[in-house]
């Protein structure tokens, strides 16, 4: 790790602290995380940095879980199962924070882009995109005008209708190593859709994450379709 890098660890376990803060006294800090209350103290008020080691455990192990917790708090899912997400969608600054913690659970390689299908998946791509220092790149259900070229994906869905994305050819090339992200996955079909777009496009499947997985058809028919890691935040059942 560089100094770079060390830096900006510390700085995204206090935007990690900072919002567990929000909601917790010191105290409750201090025992959630195992580090002492004038420590976090210092963290949260930005005098003092945490050090490297303290700052991988504030991400890795407290970061997960908490995150998992406040996007809990988040949704509602409604009689039939399907899940109002907008509270999270809508909050960049709480994608910018889930970023850091997907890629170290998962151990997702560096992408070259993070791939998503417009339009719900968007603010989550376009966060760990700027954390990766990747591209942000989407599929949409129409041609953009005035490109040219598009790489494309049919699909015929469950309910019978056939569906086409279309993603500017110029935006992934060859060799590209491409994260796969949307806010939610349920059937799996979005993201074998956008798994065929990076597969035309030559390019190499780095990881497939959601924020949230409606029970695990999804996450299956994605793992068998790429050898790189599948994941989401949390579970919520169908
Ligand atoms: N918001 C949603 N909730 C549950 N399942 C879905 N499938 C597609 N969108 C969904």
């Amino acid at each position: 790790m560089n100094r770079a890098e060390k830096a900006a660890l510390q700085l995204r376990a206090v935007d990690v602290l900072q919002m567990l803060k929000e909601t917790r006294t010191y105290d409750e800090l201090a025992e959630v995380t195992g580090l002492p209350a004038g420590d976090l103290n210092r963290y949260v008020n930005g005098h003092v940095l945490p050090s490297a080691e303290r700052a991988r455990e504030v991400v890795s192990g407290v970061g997960h879980e908490a995150l998992g917790d406040e996007l809990e708090a988040r949704i509602e899912v409604d009689d039939e199962g399907y899940v109002d997400n907008s509270a999270a969608v809508f909050d960049q600054a709480f994608l910018d924070l889930v970023a850091p913690v997907a890629a170290d659970a998962y151990e997702f390689e560096r992408p070259d882009a993070v791939l998503t299908a417009a339009t719900d998946g968007i603010t989550l791509a376009a966060a760990m995109a700027s954390y990766f220092g990747a591209r942000c790149v989407y599929a949409k259900k129409s041609k953009e005008t005035a490109v040219e070229e598009f790489v494309e994906a049919r699909q015929r869905l469950q309910s019978g209708i056939e569906l086409t994305y279309y993603l500017p050819a110029s935006s992934l090339s060859a060799g590209d190593t491409v994260l796969v992200v949307d806010d939610l996955i349920r059937s799996g079909e979005t993201q074998e859709l956008l798994l065929d777009i990076a597969d035309h496009a030559g390019a190499t499947v780095g990881g497939v994450f959601a924020l949230i997985a409606v029970g695990d058809e999804g996450t299956e028919r994605a793992a068998a379709l790429t050898d790189a890691p599948v994941g989401a935040l949390v579970d919520v059942e169908p």
